[in-house]
């Protein structure tokens, strides 16, 4: 049966590590849950049936890039993101905020919103809390992100609190303009930077605003694990425990194995695809670089073990060779290697949840990356 709503339900916690799933029209989602990011409505070096056969269950969008090129009113004349890059099951957007503020140049910041112009052509832009969720609905997105800032760290403690509140005043501006969307959901975005009691006000405000999904923000921006792992221990038990929390931008696996023992459900990074055209290998035993001289000569596959064809059919002499020659074919190996390491390790760690076994598991799963290179 089709989902008509928006709905999440835990299925099991082991400590504060929680099972859960997102039932919406296009699909389900599997928590704890890893997005390959497809920036400009493509995975890179990717076919979408691939992204789908590693065991993703949803990819995120950049709003940002999508609004530069092809523009979101083309993609949706054209059918909307799914149509456009056929990709049917669910597509989560962020706002553009993050990458207006990482990416475009002469960007002016006021109540308002955001203007900018494009890192490609120069041309001007306005990004406002109403414009971003207009676009968000224009691209057919089924989970859309709040307008927000995130301010860089390190940072005064006022200037955290200035940009967690316009965060707080640009979310109720987005759920005004969001309306009633049973289909979709739009979730807020806590802020508050590396202050405890900012990131409290922000997520106790966001909590009252009854929204159907909660992302931490203003993390990954370069602060210590232990900083963003500490944060989470401050927001997480805040949130509604009913509702699915997103930590964006994260992570490495090590980060995803300790966020999610701190309650979190969903993330989002470049990390493996972009590890991938740069010739880096995610594996159990930890990264190859496969740039290196070391592998020219090594006949054995990256992981024999693993149920992805680039890590079982192919030696590392020839992923080395097509990573120095610069043939596309690296990348695309090594983008699928990546990519079906971290599902893998998310199917992992659903049905450790699922055992009671999560803190073990996670052990083991770190114990294996020690090891190093088989
Ligand atoms: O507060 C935020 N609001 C809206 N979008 C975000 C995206 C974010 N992405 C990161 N970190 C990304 C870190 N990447 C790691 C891999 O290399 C590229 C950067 N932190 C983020 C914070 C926010």
């Amino acid at each position: 049966m089709t989902a008509t709503g928006f709905n999440f339900r835990l299925l099991a916690t082991d400590g504060t590590a929680r099972r859960g799933e997102v039932t919406m029209p296009r699909g389900t989602i599997r928590t704890p849950a890893f997005m390959p990011v497809g920036t400009g409505g493509t995975v890179k070096a990717m076919y979408m049936d691939q992204v789908r056969g590693v065991g993703a269950d949803i990819i995120l969008g950049n709003t940002y890039h999508l609004m530069l090129r092809p523009g979101a009113e083309r993609v949706a004349r054209l059918g909307g993101l799914h149509e456009f890059a056929r990709w049917p099951w669910p597509i989560l957007t962020d706002s553009g905020g993050f990458q207006v503020m990482s990416l475009s140049k002469l960007r002016k910041l006021n109540e308002t919103g955001v203007t900018f112009r494009s890192h490609i052509d120069g041309a001007p832009y306005e990004l406002t809390p109403e414009r971003s969720i207009e676009i968000q609905g224009l691209l057919d997105s089924d989970i859309q992100m709040q307008l927000d800032e995130c301010v860089a760290l390190p940072a005064s403690e006022k200037e955290i609190e200035r940009g967690m509140e316009l965060s707080l005043r640009w979310a109720e501006r987005c759920k005004t303009a969001f309306g009633d969307q049973p289909a979709r959901a739009m979730f807020g975005i806590v802020q508050g930077g590396d202050v405890p009691a900012l990131r409290e006000r922000s997520a106790l405000a966001l909590k009252g605003m009854d929204l159907k999904g909660y992302a931490v923000g203003g993390l990954a921006v370069g602060e210590p694990q232990e900083v963003m792992l500490d944060m989470l221990g401050v927001t997480c038990p805040l949130l509604p425990a009913d509702k699915p929390r997103y930590l964006m931008g994260v992570g490495t696996p090590d980060d995803i194995l300790k966020s999610v023992a701190r309650g979190i459900d969903m993330f989002d990074c470049v990390m493996p695809t972009r590890a991938g055209r740069h010739g880096l290998a995610y594996t159990r035993r930890g990264k190859v670089n496969l740039r290196n001289a070391r592998h020219a000569d090594d006949p054995r596959p990256l992981d024999e073990e693993s149920d992805c064809p680039a890590a079982t059919d192919y030696s590392r002499a020839y992923l080395h060779h097509l990573v120095k020659s610069g043939e596309a074919l690296g990348a695309m190996l090594l983008t699928w290697n990546n990519l079906a390491y971290y599902q893998r390790l998310m199917a992992d760690i659903r049905a450790a949840i699922e055992a009671g076994a999560f803190a073990d598991r996670a052990a083991d799963i770190s114990e294996g990356w020690a090891k190093g290179d088989l």
